[in-house]
């Protein structure tokens, strides 16, 4: 019988804040008035965001860790802190550009910088409160 290992999943949580507007380069003044409402004032707007980076894996049984969480935190400065802490995300963000800085956007955009500096296939979730009542979660699923 083959050898069965157990999968467990490993949790970082980190904070940032930033400033955006909710407004599409696709959508005239009107519509973009009429669909984000307050989220698309002119001057912006900010957020104390958390988000908690999930990686799934097999324990290693030298180390006892999925992961070293020591390296997963400094993944995570790298694309998460360094390119949107204290940002606004609109204008500081190359990939905002032309997308729509919605949380569901935002989460999109940490999993791509995550998943280019993680180990292949250990990136499981990316989970984001924009406020305490808003929360948004991206597994890297396509359809
Ligand atoms: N699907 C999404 N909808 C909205 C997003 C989003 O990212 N995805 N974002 C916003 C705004 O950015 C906005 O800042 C959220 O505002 P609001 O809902 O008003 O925030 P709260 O829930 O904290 O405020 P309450 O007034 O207490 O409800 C809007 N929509
Ligand atoms: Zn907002």
């Amino acid at each position: 019988m083959a050898d069965i290992t157990p999968v467990l999943y490993v949790t970082r949580i980190e904070s940032f804040s930033a400033c955006h507007r909710l407004n599409s380069s696709q959508l005239g003044e009107k519509d973009n008035q009429d669909i984000f409402g307050k989220c698309n004032n002119p001057n912006g707007h900010g957020h104390n965001y958390k988000v908690e980076v999930t990686v799934k894996g097999k324990v290693d049984p030298v180390t006892g860790m999925v992961m070293n969480i020591v390296d997963l935190k400094i993944y995570i400065q790298e694309a998460v802190m360094a390119t949107l802490d204290h940002k606004n995300i609109d204008k500081d963000v190359p990939y905002f550009k032309d997308i729509v800085s919605t949380t569901e956007n935002v989460a999109v955009y940490i999993w791509k910088g995550l998943e280019k500096l993680l180990p292949p296939n250990t990136l499981y979730k990316i989970k984001i409160h924009e406020t305490d009542k808003n929360v948004v979660c991206y597994k890297g699923e396509w359809m």
